[in-house]
């Protein structure tokens, strides 16, 4: 087998790959970090196949580089996740959330900006009750899917439903069994997938849930879209995701899919929670052990509303808070790797490395975020690292941006795949960081201290067990 000419971190005979696999799961961090000291191009084991992982942004670039009939992004997300049988089997077919989530979704985005404030802001006042008397201990990480939740599904499926306790525990456990679904199946071989994805109960039982939530929803809408015509609008027509797909699905013949429908929004519910709230607890776990960010924030961000309110294009001038989020996903991420790859055929990369097909290959993002010929001093968290290369150099002006992508800045993906959710996402998590910094302080009950992360296999945890103190600010001077 050609893939046993690639370099292995941890042991590479067939029994023994499973004792590497074991070891993957609890020390992932630490052995891509040797592969990547070590290798251009090294392999890992994890229990169902190798993952080939090429180390350093040239190698990042190439692979991104490559079409979607070599190296393909949607092979590698069937193969890892099952989503047919963890996800959605109809949406992972018929991907209609993806389409709105490319398309309309960043269109929209200034339009939806103040429901997304007022969403955060509601939720804050119901999760968060803090005074200014005492300290509020609150458990970061559930608060926080909590809120991205809401907020998302403001944007998802609107008000009320967005506010609705038990729907939202309903997308936020569905995110859980989606990686829980994925994680079980991973212990199977290949030809007893579909045997065992068929069996796993959470999707099914997640879609009956869901759809008298959405059901009424929709056929009201359902109603109001057959009675206009095309380019009529009806006052008060709704503006989310859920709408966008059902204009969709009439205009391209596929009528009113109730059961499809249903399972997009649960599915777009997937594509964000899970990310966005790893992302934004990663972030605040920053901001709570490091103080001395709070107060350039607050003014940042107290000066740019004060001056031209908050927008989305006034937000677009908060650089310090823009920087903050991204340095903080640049040490944190939500994974070890990004720009995962299925080789659809046989390739020879650039160093001479030959993939055969059905390999599944990615990039090391977090050894790529840490390395010293990207970033200087990249093991230490520098906060406004981002903001201060903008205001430097001004052809850097337009590059560092949250939401920018390159072979060095892989947290979103790079290249035709980058995530087409960041720029709702760093609108969304801006919203949130903004608020909590103008609303409360906010500390660990060890002072200065952050808590460790936890990886999972590949997944890079913010604490899930924190406790973040919140105290309420007295805003009367604002
Ligand atoms: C901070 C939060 C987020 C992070 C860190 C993140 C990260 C990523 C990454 C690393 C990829 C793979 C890119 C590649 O391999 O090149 C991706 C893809 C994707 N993300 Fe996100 N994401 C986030 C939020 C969201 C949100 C909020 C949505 C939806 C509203 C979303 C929707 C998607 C979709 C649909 C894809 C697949 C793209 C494709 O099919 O080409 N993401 N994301």
């Amino acid at each position: 087998d050609p893939i046993n000419r690639i370099p292995t971190v941890g042991p590479s005979l067939p029994l023994l790959s499973y004792v590497g696999a074991f070891r993957f799961v609890a020390h992932a961090r630490k052995m891509l970090q040797e592969g990547y000291s070590k290798y251009n191009v090294f392999k890992v084991a994890i229990f169902d196949r190798w993952i080939v992982v090429v180390s350093g942004a040239k190698m990042n670039d190439e692979l991104r580089r490559l079409p979607d009939e070599v190296m393909s992004f949607q092979d590698a997300a069937n193969e890892l996740v099952q989503p047919v049988y963890t996800v959605a089997p109809d949406a992972s077919v018929n991907m209609i959330h993806i389409e709105a989530i490319r398309e309309q979704l960043p269109r929209n985005l200034a339009r939806l900006f103040p429901c997304v404030v007022e969403e955060v802001g509601l939720a804050l006042d119901d999760l968060v009750p803090a005074t200014q008397d005492e300290w509020l201990p609150v458990k970061a990480f559930p608060t926080v899917a909590q809120i991205i939740s809401r907020a998302s599904n403001r944007v998802f499926v609107g008000a009320p439903l967005c506010r609705d306790k038990e729907f939202l525990d309903l997308a936020c456990k569905y995110t859980n069994d989606v990686m829980t679904g994925a994680g079980i199946l991973m212990f199977f071989p290949n030809f007893l997938k579909p045997v065992v994805g068929r069996l796993l109960p959470w999707p099914r039982r997640a879609i009956r849930a869901a759809r008298p939530y959405l059901k009424p929803i929709m056929d009201e809408r359902h109603k109001q879209l057959s009675q206009s015509r095309e380019g009529d609008e009806w006052p008060d027509k709704p503006n989310d995701l859920l709408m966008w797909m059902m204009e969709d699905a009439k205009r391209t013949g596929m009528g009113y899919p109730e059961d499809l429908l249903v399972q997009a929004v649960l599915a777009a519910n997937f594509t964000a929670i899970h990310t966005s709230t790893i992302t934004f607890a990663h972030a605040l776990y920053h901001l709570a052990a490091n103080p001395e960010y709070v107060q350039p924030l607050r003014e940042e961000i107290e000066s740019v509303i004060k001056e031209d309110g908050w927008t989305k294009v006034s937000t677009g001038r908060m650089w310090k808070l823009d920087s903050f989020l991204k340095e903080s996903q640049r040490m944190n991420g939500v994974s070890g790797l990004s720009i995962t790859r299925f080789a659809l055929q046989d390739v020879t990369l650039s160093d001479g490395t030959f993939i055969p097909a059905r390999t599944v290959v990615s990039g090391a993002m977090s050894c790529t975020h840490l390395d010293e010929d990207n970033y200087a001093n990249a093991a230490a968290f520098d906060g406004f690292r981002f903001s201060r290369m903008r205001e430097e150099d001004e052809r850097e002006r337009n590059k560092h941006h949250y939401v920018s992508t390159s072979a060095k800045d892989i947290g979103f993906g790079h290249g035709k795949h980058a995530c087409p959710g960041r720029f709702f996402a760093a609108n969304e998590l801006k919203i949130m960081l903004a608020c909590i910094v103008l609303r409360y302080d906010v500390k660990f009950r060890e002072e200065g201290r952050r808590p460790e992360n936890e990886w999972l296999a590949t997944s890079c945890y913010p604490c899930r067990t924190a406790e973040v103190l919140f105290k309420r600010r007295d805003e009367s001077h604002l």
